[in-house]
C-alpha cells in the first residue's frame, strides 16, 4: 500500500470532519487527553469518516482502542513503545508507524519492521517542547538511506514552502499540524499542501 505524501495531525474527529473533503487522504488523529468514553467515541468517528472518504486513518497513542474498534493503523513513539504489546498489535493486523528522533531509536524500531518510520523535529516545533532542537534536511537524507524502502516521515516545522525541500531530501511523506491548525484559513492551507505534494 502506497501512503499519501500529505500526513496531517489533528486532535479531533471535528477536523476530520472539516479536511476530509478537501481531498486528505491520510491523517492522524492525536489526542493527547480525553476521558475514555470521549476518546473512544472520537476514534470511532474518525474512523467512520475515513472510511466514507476512502483515507487512511492512524491512531496516535492509543495501541489498544485503535484495536478494539476496527482501526487499521496507529503512531507509537518510544515511550509509547515501551510499554504496548507488540505481539497483539501485529497479531491483530494493525498497521504500525514509529516516532524516531536518534540513532538509538532507530536501531531500535528497525528490528520492529515497522509500516512507516518518522524522523522529527526536522524543523524547530512551538507543539510540544521536545529535547531535539531540530535534526535539519542532511538528517532526512541518512535516515532515508538507513530505512530502505520504508516509507520515511518528516515532521516538525513542516510548511508548505518548507515541504520540496524535504522531499528532496529524501522523505517519502511530510507530517504537520500547527502549519495548517493555526493558520488564519485552514481550509485554504490544506489546499496549497494538496497542491504542492500531488
Ligand atoms: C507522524 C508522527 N511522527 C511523530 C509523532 C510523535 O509521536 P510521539 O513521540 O509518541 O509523541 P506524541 O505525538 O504521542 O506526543 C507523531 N505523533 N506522529
Ligand atoms: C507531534 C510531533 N512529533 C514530533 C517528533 O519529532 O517526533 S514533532 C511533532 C509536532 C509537529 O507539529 P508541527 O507541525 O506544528 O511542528
Ligand atoms: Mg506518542
Amino acid at each position: 500500500m502506497t501512503l499519501d505524501r500529505f500526513y496531517p495531525i489533528f486532535d479531533s474527529a471535528d477536523w476530520l470532519r472539516r479536511m476530509l473533503p478537501l481531498g486528505v487522504k491520510l491523517v492522524q488523529l492525536r489526542i493527547k487527553e480525553a476521558a475514555p468514553e470521549i476518546l473512544r467515541h472520537e476514534i470511532a468517528l474518525s474512523r467512520d469518516l475515513c472510511r466514507q472518504h476512502g483515507a487512511v486513518l492512524v491512531v496516535n497513542d492509543h495501541w489498544q482502542a485503535a484495536l478494539d474498534m476496527g482501526c487499521d493503523w496507529i503512531h507509537l513513539g518510544q515511550e509509547d513503545l515501551d510499554v504496548a504489546d507488540l505481539p497483539a498489535i501485529r497479531k491483530a493486523g494493525l498497521r504500525l508507524g514509529v516516532s524516531t528522533h536518534d540513532d538509538d531509536e532507530l536501531e531500535r524500531v528497525l528490528s520492529m519492521a515497522p509500516d512507516y518510520v518518522a524522523l522529527g523535529p526536522v524543523y524547530p516545533t512551538i507543539l510540544k517542547k521536545m529535547k531535539w532542537h531540530q535534526q535539519g534536511l542532511p538528517k532526512v537524507t541518512e535516515w532515508k538511506a538507513r530505512v530502505g524502502d520504508t516509507p520515511l516521515v518528516g515532521i516538525g516545522g513542516m510548511s508548505v514552502e518548507r515541504a520540496p525541500g524535504v522531499f528532496d531530501a529524501g522523505a517519502d511523506i511530510v507530517s504537520v499540524v500547527t502549519d495548517i491548525t493555526l493558520n488564519a484559513d485552514p481550509e485554504a492551507r490544506v489546499r496549497a499542501w494538496l497542491a504542492v505534494t500531488r
